[in-house]
This record gives C-alpha cells, structure tokens and sequence, in this order.
C-alpha cells in the first residue's frame, strides 16, 4: 500500500531527528570521556626535597627525603631516598678539634647536591639535630658544644642549599618525633579520615609506642590511655584531627654505649692488677681500656674510684647469667614517688598496644635473628645466651665482615636490650610479642629525623584537611556512568510511551 506523500515527509523528517539525536548521544559520550581523560591526565610531578642531619653520639647520618608538592599535607608521602653515613665518629667526638667536625660532613653533603636536582636547591631545607652524644658534651663543656655546633653550621651554611639550623635536641623531642615518624610511615594517622568512619563500630588503628636505643641515650614513647603523672613525661599533639596524649621518657646515659661504660665502671672495684673480668664479653675477647676515657663521661663522673688503675685489660668470660647480674646493677628500682615507675625513680603508667624498636634494637636483634615476631621471651634469652658463651675466635670466624666494635658487644648489647625491656620498662613474656624490631618502613628508616622534619615544615596538620569522599576520578567516572544511564532511562521511557509513528510499522 502506499503511504501517503505527507506520512512519507514525517517518517523521513522523523528518522532524521533519531539518527541526529543518535549521533549527539555519541557525541556527548566521547565528550565526557575525552574530559575525564584529559582532566586526569597525570600532572608533571612537582617533587620537593628535604635534609636532615642526624648528629648522634656514635655517628652522623644525613637523609635526604622526597615528597610530591601538592599531597604535602597528606600522611605516609614523604619517602627517604638517600642516606650518607658520615665517616668517622659523632660530632661530639671532636670537642677538641672543632672544625674537624664541620669538615666531617662535606663529603655526605656533597653527595646531596648530586641527588637534588641544582634547580630545587635553594629551597631545599637543611636541618641538624644533635642527640645524645652532645647533651653530654654540653654538661662537661658547654663551650666546646657551642663551638662543634657552629662549625657544623658553617659547613651546612656553605652548601647551596635552604639552611635552617643546627642544634641538640632535647630527649623529649627525641621520643616524640620518632613515634610521629614510625606512626606516619605505618599510616596510624590516616584512619580516621574518608569512608570508614561512617562504619558503624569502626574502630581507627591504634598509634605504636616507640622504643629508640642509641648509644648514649634511649627513649620510650608511647599513647597512654592512663593519667601521666609527671608533666616532663606528658605531650599532647593534635594530628589530622584527632588529639593524642604521649608519654615520653628519655633515659640519658642508657643509650648501649653508656651502659657498657657504666658496667664496666661498676666492676672496676672487682679488678685485681688491672685485669677485669667481663662476663658480658665472649671468653677469649681482650680489649684494653683507658680509666680517664671511661670516666671522662658524666654518666659515670659518680662512680670513679681513685686507685683505679689507668687502664684496664678487660678479659670476656662469656657468661650471660652473671652479666645479667652485672647489667641489672646499672637500673635502681629501689625508689619511686609516682603510682608506678620504670627505673631510676622514672614515672612510666603501664604499658600499652603495640611498640616498633629501632635503632640499636634492631642492629642488636637483627643480628642475632631475633626479629621474627612470633618468637617467645624465653626463646629470645636462650638465644643470647648461646651467643654469649661462644669463644670469641669462633664469632669472629663467623662475621668476618662486621666491625670488630659491634661484634664484640653484641652479646652485652642483647643482654642490656632484654634487661631495659623487662627488668627497666617492664615488658614480660604476656606481651614481648607486642614489639616490633623495625629497621626500616618503607625503604624509610626508623627514626626521629623523618618526624622531625615533617613538624618543621609543617607538614603534619592539626586538623584533617578537607577532601571530596570520592577522588577526582572517580567522581568523573561516576558522572560518565549516571549520565548514560540516565540517558537510556529517558529514551526508554519516551519510546515506550511516546512510540513515535516512524516506529509503528516495523514493531507491528
Ligand atoms: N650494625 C650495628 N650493629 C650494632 N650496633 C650498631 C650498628 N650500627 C650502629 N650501632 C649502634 O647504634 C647506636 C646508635 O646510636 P646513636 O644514634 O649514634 O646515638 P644517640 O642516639 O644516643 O645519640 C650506637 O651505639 C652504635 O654503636
Ligand atoms: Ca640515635
């Protein structure tokens, strides 16, 4: 039959509109999609640098982190990605030579300018910090701290770089800036931000004590849930919008260096014809020792005794049991005016969740393979143990790559770490498996200086900054998605109700 000429027009003008509408449809979806990927196209990166010169009482390490520009204010961002260990000894070794101590950093900062690209230089913030080694220092001579200081600072000042300070850090910063840096690296600041808190009965990640040992001092650092009792142990930080209450300790003259020094100092009076015998030493291990060096520390100044003889020839005996003994006598848990202590009259509330132990814990611990988290306390003293009663010739067979200094002390350096951690901060088999040796997070390294520096540059914010729920792609994908379909619900619906007659012929 044939349609009117009319009818004809319509269905034509009809099929017209459809292939036109069709053909925008398609258009405006390669439109949205071609914004999306052009509005999320990766923007070049924007890296910005940042240098901390860890000055501690046994070495100096410079670290140099990288961070992208714009996610400043966003936790876990900032990344190591160099560390130069400065030859030689801690710049309090160079009391009497100070300028000996700036040039000791030239090398490692040297090697910075080439890491750093020249042109991001001058911006790039240098910080020192200096720990233990020169709190010492200050109390025998504060003229010679004052001179080492400067010299590094005339070195740093030197270099092409943004120099923003050399100075020694109080214990308490020391604590506190590195529980901020393994928190930050294990991502416990970022919980509570996004989806997740809408959860019912969600619980944000607990924050990890942190337990550093150095060689002159060590710090316990941890979130107490308890009152603290002493305001010197007390901080408070508000970090991404949640306040944290802190508990800080910094035991001057405990860090693994000290201590050896002051149980040796305590056994002087046992020395017969200048021989003393050292338990804490593998049988068959000699080592020769000056009096007026050991009492030149001010943590053993109290112990000396006049007729020591001037040097000492210390001889190991490798026997655990009775350094334990020995290494007990250095913590006075006699006294305490608090609820609780740990040692020496310290205020310490009782120990709470999880604990990440860096620094000299983890050398010590690493080294005798007792980093595995499963393994008991029993297990973890049966271990030193054997290592202390190995003859001497034997270890040394074994690692004849590691520095004779660090061999040498490792089986005092275990049996002190046990002993801090049970008998001095009263960690017990219930909860040992709640610490975690930690050398490095994330090819970062446990310790103060990453937190120290974010705190500097302000880049751990008090209140959680704001953002969108979704990111930007998924917001753009979400909108392609929702557009489309609502598209075909429309065309659905309006050819299901509003059939239009050029359709007619062909569904009949
Ligand atoms: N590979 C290692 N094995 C054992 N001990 C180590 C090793 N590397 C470093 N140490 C020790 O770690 C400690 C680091 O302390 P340091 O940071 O210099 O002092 P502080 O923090 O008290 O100022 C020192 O006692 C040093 O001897
Ligand atoms: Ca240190």
């Amino acid at each position: 039959m044939d349609e009117p000429k009319a009818a004809k027009q319509k269905k034509t003008w009809h099929k017209k509109v459809i292939i036109f509408l069709g053909a925008l449809f398609v258009l405006g979806v390669i439109s949205l999609v071609a914004i999306a990927v052009v509005q999320n196209k990766p923007l070049p990166k924007n890296i910005k640098y940042g240098i901390v010169l860890d000055a501690g009482s046994s070495h100096t390490s410079v670290y140099i982190y990288e961070w992208p520009a714009e996610k400043e204010n966003d936790t876990g961002v900032v990344q190591q990605i160099n560390e130069c260990k400065v030859e030689g000894n801690g710049i309090s070794s160079y009391g009497h030579e100070p300028l000996k101590a700036g040039l000791s950093l030239q090398k490692c900062m040297n090697k910075a300018r080439q890491v750093i690209p020249e042109k991001q230089q001058r911006e790039t913030p240098v910080y020192l910090g200096a720990t233990a080694g020169m709190r010492l220092l200050r109390l025998t001579n504060a003229t010679m701290a004052e001179e080492v200081l400067s010299s590094v600072e005339n070195t740093l000042r030197s270099f092409p770089f943004d120099f923003q300070g050399a100075r020694i850090i109080t214990g308490q910063e020391e604590g506190a800036y590195g529980w901020i840096t393994i928190n930050y690296l294990l991502g416990n600041f970022i919980q509570d931000s996004g989806w997740f808190k809408y959860i019912p009965n969600f619980k944000p990640t607990e924050t990890s004590g942190a337990l550093d040992l150095g060689g002159a001092s060590t710090q316990i650092t941890f979130e107490s849930k308890r009152e603290i009792e002493s305001q010197e142990n007390s901080l408070h930080f508000r970090l991404y919008g949640k306040s944290y209450d802190i508990y800080t300790h910094s035991f001057l003259c405990y860090g693994k260096d000290q201590a050896l020094r002051l149980q040796i100092a305590n056994s002087i009076k046992d020395a017969t014809d200048s021989i003393l015998l050292d338990p804490c030493f593998n049988s068959g291990y000699r080592r020769n020792a000056s009096t007026n060096d050991l009492y030149s520390s001010p943590c053993i100044s109290k112990l000396r005794i006049p007729t020591a003889p001037s040097t000492l020839d210390i001889r190991g005996t490798g026997n655990y049991q009775l350094c334990k003994r020995n290494v007990q006598a250095i913590f006075n848990r006699t006294h305490c005016t608090y609820s609780h202590c740990s040692f020496n009259g310290v205020f310490q509330p009782s120990l709470d969740g999880t604990f990440g132990a860096f620094s000299a814990y983890y050398f010590v611990m690493n080294f005798l393979n007792l980093t595995n988290e499963q393994m008991s306390l029993d297990k973890v003293k049966e271990t030193v143990e054997r290592h202390c009663s190995r003859p001497w010739d034997e270890v040394k067979k074994d690692f004849p790559k590691i520095k004779e200094k660090y061999l040498s002390e490792y089986c005092f350096s275990g049996t002190y770490i046990l002993n801090l951690l049970e008998y001095g901060y009263g960690f017990s088999s219930e909860n040992w498996n709640d610490i975690r040796f930690l050398g490095k997070i994330k090819d970062s390294d446990a310790g103060w200086t990453l937190g120290y520096m974010l705190n500097l540059t302000n880049m751990i914010p008090a209140e959680l900054p704001y953002s969108p729920p979704l990111s930007h792609a998924g917001y753009t994908g979400l909108m392609v998605f929702f557009s489309i379909l609502l598209v075909c619900i429309i065309l659905t619906c309006w050819l299901s109700f509003r059939k239009p007659k050029c359709l007619h012929k062909g569904i009949i």
